[in-house]
């Protein structure tokens, strides 16, 4: 059986996008969003509150719309790669803990 392509790879595109969102964090460029998170003035409050909107918009799509539960999925899953980010917390910890549940 052959393996998917890399880019097919769940655990590659989401260690591709937590290295960008490390990237911005340092960086800080102007016009990312990802930068804005980090330099919010609200802190951590402003990524806390869009998990919050982003978990509800996931309720809402998964009653009646599979494709934007899938999008409304992708934009929870990237705010919560950027609260991790901001905790100091690596993808391999998040590995762990649900590795430990098998
Ligand atoms: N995956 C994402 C991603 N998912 C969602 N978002 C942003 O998250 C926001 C979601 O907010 P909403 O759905 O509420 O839409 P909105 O009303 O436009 O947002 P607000 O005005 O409420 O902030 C939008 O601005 C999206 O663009 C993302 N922004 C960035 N990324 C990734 O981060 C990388 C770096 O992006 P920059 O930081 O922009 O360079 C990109 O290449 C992407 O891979």
């Amino acid at each position: 059986m052959s393996e998917k392509p890399a880019e097919q790879r769940s655990e590659t595109v989401l260690d591709e996008l937590a290295a960008v969102i490390a990237d911005r964090q340092e960086e800080l460029p102007e016009d990312s969003y990802t930068a804005s998170l980090f330099t919010h003035e609200k802190g951590e409050n402003a990524v806390l509150e869009k998990i919050g909107e982003e978990s509800t918009e996931v309720v809402l799509a998964a009653k009646d719309d599979d494709d934007a539960l899938v999008a409304e999925s992708a934009d929870l899953v990237y705010h919560l790669l950027v609260l991790l980010a901001m905790k100091d917390i690596s993808l391999d910890e998040l590995r762990a803990e649900l590795r430990e549940r098998r």
